[in-house]
């Protein structure tokens, strides 16, 4: 099964960039979509696109690069839990947690106190701190976070709803096959799916942002 997500891109430059994780081999590739400058520096915003042209330069151009892969582990759970004995937790609890002090709120069952990280979180202050005290798994799932992410959130673990409490972890990313890939021969597993993919995100790009 093949499964793509938004990604931050991790060389921090901009844009349009996708995790890509293929199977069988548990490959991830990150796409990450960019503009280049023909004068050789890497322009980030559609600003800096202006600005390639209004120095008289042939037009930005885009380019797609695979930045790297990585083998994952496929029991690894998409959403990490403690293994070890953790706090328990009713919804309720968490839902009147002192979200003054200490932002806590819970994805996927497990409960995480991200007031240290608010200030470091790439997507913003702000987003954490609407979502104190609720169960944020919908929204976290939306943003499509990178598997970066996913590791990172073990740091800010405190405890795990109490069984009663818990509700059924969906997978809510989207899959772009239901079948099984059929050994390395298959399309997704070929260099031909993360080019194609390549393709339709640089169209997409020039689309939102040309
Ligand atoms: C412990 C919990 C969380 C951690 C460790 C975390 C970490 C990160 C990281 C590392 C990124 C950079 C992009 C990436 O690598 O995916 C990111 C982006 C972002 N996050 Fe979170 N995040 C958490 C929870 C949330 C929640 C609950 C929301 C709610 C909507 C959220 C919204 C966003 C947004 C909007 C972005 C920017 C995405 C973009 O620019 O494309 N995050 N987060």
């Amino acid at each position: 099964q093949a499964v793509l997500r938004r990604a931050g891109c991790s060389e921090r430059r901009v844009g349009l960039c996708y995790e890509l994780e293929l199977s069988p081999e548990q490959t991830v590739m990150t796409i990450c979509v960019y503009q280049l400058c023909s004068a050789g520096g890497e322009e980030e915003t559609r600003r800096g696109r202006r600005d390639c042209r209004a120095r008289g330069e042939a037009h930005a151009m885009f380019c797609v690069r695979t930045l790297g892969r990585q083998s994952v582990s496929r029991s690894a759970p998409s959403t990490p839990r403690a293994t070890m004995t953790v706090k328990q937790y009713t919804r309720e609890e968490v839902s009147q947690w002192d979200t003054k002090k200490e932002n806590v709120f819970i994805i996927d069952n497990v409960v995480y106190n991200v007031t240290e990280f608010l200030d470091e979180h790439p997507g913003g202050h702000e987003v954490l701190v609407n979502l104190a005290g609720k169960d944020a798994s919908e929204d976290f799932d939306d943003v499509g976070h990178s598997l970066d992410a996913k590791e990172l959130m073990k740091k800010y673990v405190v405890g795990e709803l109490v069984e009663a409490d818990r509700v059924q972890v969906q997978k809510r990313h989207v899959a772009w096959e239901d079948s099984k890939v059929e050994g390395d021969t298959g399309f997704t597993s070929s260099w031909k799916f993360p080019v194609l993919l390549g393709i339709v995100v640089t169209v997409l790009y020039s689309y939102l942002f040309g």
